[in-house]
């Protein structure tokens, strides 16, 4: 236990209630109004397990939201705590006292669970000893049942046990409030029970533990210490569990022997025996139907066999987080494991550069060398920018959207600040864009016969790279903009409209004024003229003209340059514009993401 020591007063948690009073929360449908939540009042207190439960579209959901801090448009109404929420700062300090279990279990699929857990901890406590952290995890897996599954990856976990990881992670700094979004959805009854089990072991040690629940059964619906109905975002009872018979006979309603009280408070709230909601609301606020001393009875009685957490609650959580900058290096370590084990954007990305670079440069095989293929070549650096914006722009569209679920997630539960994992994204990104594009240069440079010279081959990559990041930074803009179906179709779109102003399809000075604006905004134009800056000018030789053709009319690079409109020595320009649009779309993607996530 020596090191049990050493972490036990990290665990130590706070006792925090939460009253609200008249929070409300509404949505504008055109000029109507829409009341989801109607100015409910209520206490949730620390050491008890509350349900908040209710029919379908009841506003249950809403209601979390709001405390959670999740939903903050639209909302009306004051949430104290022990410690007060009165200021700015007793709102932050709120915030980083909950943390939020949503639905649907958002978890790297590639970890396992040790490593999630262990990037969890090494996010979130920074004054603590390998040995103390190794320790903490242990014992929270052991609690939650997941010892076992240590060495397994995320995505081959059950529903129960993804849902037991997901309160794990969270567990790891120890939080004296807890949201949880419909803990038991999707789990068998067993399982269902063994979580809410779980969650009232965790808030008899002082936690305050809040959760959604559908429909339990009666011997689930036995364990909560307080339940929180609502009908039509009102609250129609709030008590014990097992007040609820008293409550309804209080008001009418005799719930039958052997029915499932929750069953029958659900009907009741349902409508099925007449509309009934607006007097149980009344009757809801009149009684107090809390049963403090059989709680009370029950801490006395009941011994918590975890020594990690010591008894001492109601001194406060001890543990720093670390850094910001040391946090970029876990999250750039994750970011890089992600990407090696994400095979297909990664190694089989890599191989199909490889394969592709090896077809186009047979497929233009001599285009670089051959004055009589020059139109061919051209024809080249347009097909291999074109090959590059796309296999860059359409897995970010794809694959960022998953990843902003997490990001969301974890974002909120204080692991890391925005800026923080969006520098490591950043990052992790560049070597692995620069890599893919030379995977593909590598091979289809050479084999199209373009100049045996490495300054040459140097510009060339260089531009390609340049468009590589660009276009990952329009595909991550677009994933945070619009969903994945609409991305792929906006993605395809522009890089149509790019790819016509390129000055190829097209040659720019027979463009028209409004057209060659246009190109300003394609940065596929600057990487065309890039390139063929950096195959043609730079002081080149005249290419050869194979003897069995009459006339090569593109023989000679000035030619060349002068008939597509790109006689000046541009290349660095092409390549700062290239960097500024990079530079320029991910601060965008930035502000966007931000939008997105701070949008409730
Ligand atoms: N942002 C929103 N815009 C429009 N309507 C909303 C919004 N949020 C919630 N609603 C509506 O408010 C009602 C309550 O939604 P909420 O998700 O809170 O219900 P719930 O009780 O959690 O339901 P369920 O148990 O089915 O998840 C629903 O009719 C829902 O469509």
């Amino acid at each position: 236990m020596g090191d049990g020591k050493i972490i036990a007063p990290l665990l130590q948690t706070k006792q925090i209630d939460i009253e609200f009073d008249g929070l409300s929360f509404a949505v504008k449908k055109g000029k109507e109004t829409k009341q989801i939540v109607k100015g409910v009042s209520g206490k949730f207190k620390s050491g008890e397990l509350t349900a908040i439960m209710g029919p379908s579209g009841a506003g249950k959901t809403s209601l979390l939201n709001i405390l959670t801090g999740f939903q903050k448009s639209g909302t009306e109404g004051t949430i104290k705590c022990t410690g007060g929420l009165k200021t700015k700062k007793g709102a932050l300090q709120y915030k980083k006292e909950c943390c939020y279990i949503l639905q649907d279990d958002q978890l790297a699929p590639l970890f396992t669970v040790g490593e999630i857990m262990n990037i969890a901890a090494n996010l979130k406590l920074g004054n603590i000893t390998e040995k103390g952290k190794q320790f903490l995890i242990d014992e929270i897996l052991k609690t939650l049942g997941l010892s076992m599954c240590y060495q397994t990856r995320c995505n081959r976990l059950s529903g129960g046990q993804k849902k037991r990881l997901s309160i794990a992670l969270e567990l790891i700094d120890n939080p004296p409030i807890m949201f949880l979004d419909e803990p038991t959805t999707g789990l068998d009854s067993l399982s269902s029970s063994q979580c809410v089990q779980m969650l009232k072991k965790l808030a008899r040690e002082g936690r305050t533990i809040i959760c959604t629940i559908h429909q339990p059964s009666a011997s689930i619906y036995e364990l909560f210490d307080h339940v929180y109905v609502m009908a039509q975002g009102q609250c129609i009872y709030q008590g014990a569990s097992d007040n609820t018979v008293p409550y309804l006979s209080s008001v009418g309603f005799n719930c039958p022997q052997y029915h499932n009280p929750a069953d029958y408070l659900l009907e009741v709230a349902n409508g099925e025996y007449g509309i009934v909601t607006d007097m149980l609301a009344q009757a809801a606020v009149e009684k107090n139907w809390r049963k403090v001393a059989k709680l009370e009875e029950e801490e006395r009685n009941n011994s918590i066999d975890l020594d990690i957490y010591p008894a001492d609650s109601h001194s406060t959580k001890q543990y720093t987080p670390p850094s910001e900058f040391k946090k970029f290096f876990i999250l750039l370590r994750r970011t890089f494991l992600q990407i090696y084990r994400d095979w297909t954007i990664s190694h089989l990305k890599l191989v199909l550069h490889l394969l592709v670079g090896i077809f186009l440069g047979i497929f233009f095989q001599n285009a670089g060398q051959d004055g009589s293929k020059t139109i061919n070549n051209l024809g080249f650096l347009l097909v291999s920018t074109v090959y590059l914006c796309y296999t860059s722009l359409m897995p970010a569209v794809l694959k960022f959207p998953s990843e902003l679920a997490i990001l969301k997630k974890e974002r909120f539960n204080n692991w890391y600040s925005l800026k923080t994992y969006y520098a490591a994204f950043l990052v992790s990104d560049i070597p692995m864009q620069i890599i893919f594009s030379l995977g593909y240069t590598l091979t289809s440079y050479f084999l199209s016969g373009q100049p045996y010279e490495i300054s040459r081959f140097l510009r060339v990559q260089g531009i390609l790279a340049l468009v590589n990041l660009a276009s990952s930074s329009l595909g991550i803009l677009l994933g945070t903009l619009v969903n994945p179906i609409n991305g792929t179709f906006l993605g395809a779109i522009l890089s149509c409209l790019m790819l016509s102003v390129a000055g190829f399809l097209v040659i720019f000075t027979h463009m028209s004024s409004v057209m060659y604006l246009l190109t300003y905004i394609s940065y596929q134009s600057f990487a065309m003229e890039g390139m063929v800056q950096a195959l043609y000018s730079f002081d080149r030789a005249p290419l050869t003209c194979p003897d069995d053709v009459e006339y090569c009319h593109y023989r000679f690079p000035k030619q060349i340059l002068t008939e597509f409109g790109m006689e000046k020595d541009n290349y660095w320009v092409d390549v700062a514009y290239l960097l500024g649009n990079f530079v320029v779309l991910r601060l965008i993607a930035f502000c966007t993401l931000k939008k997105k996530l701070s949008a409730k």
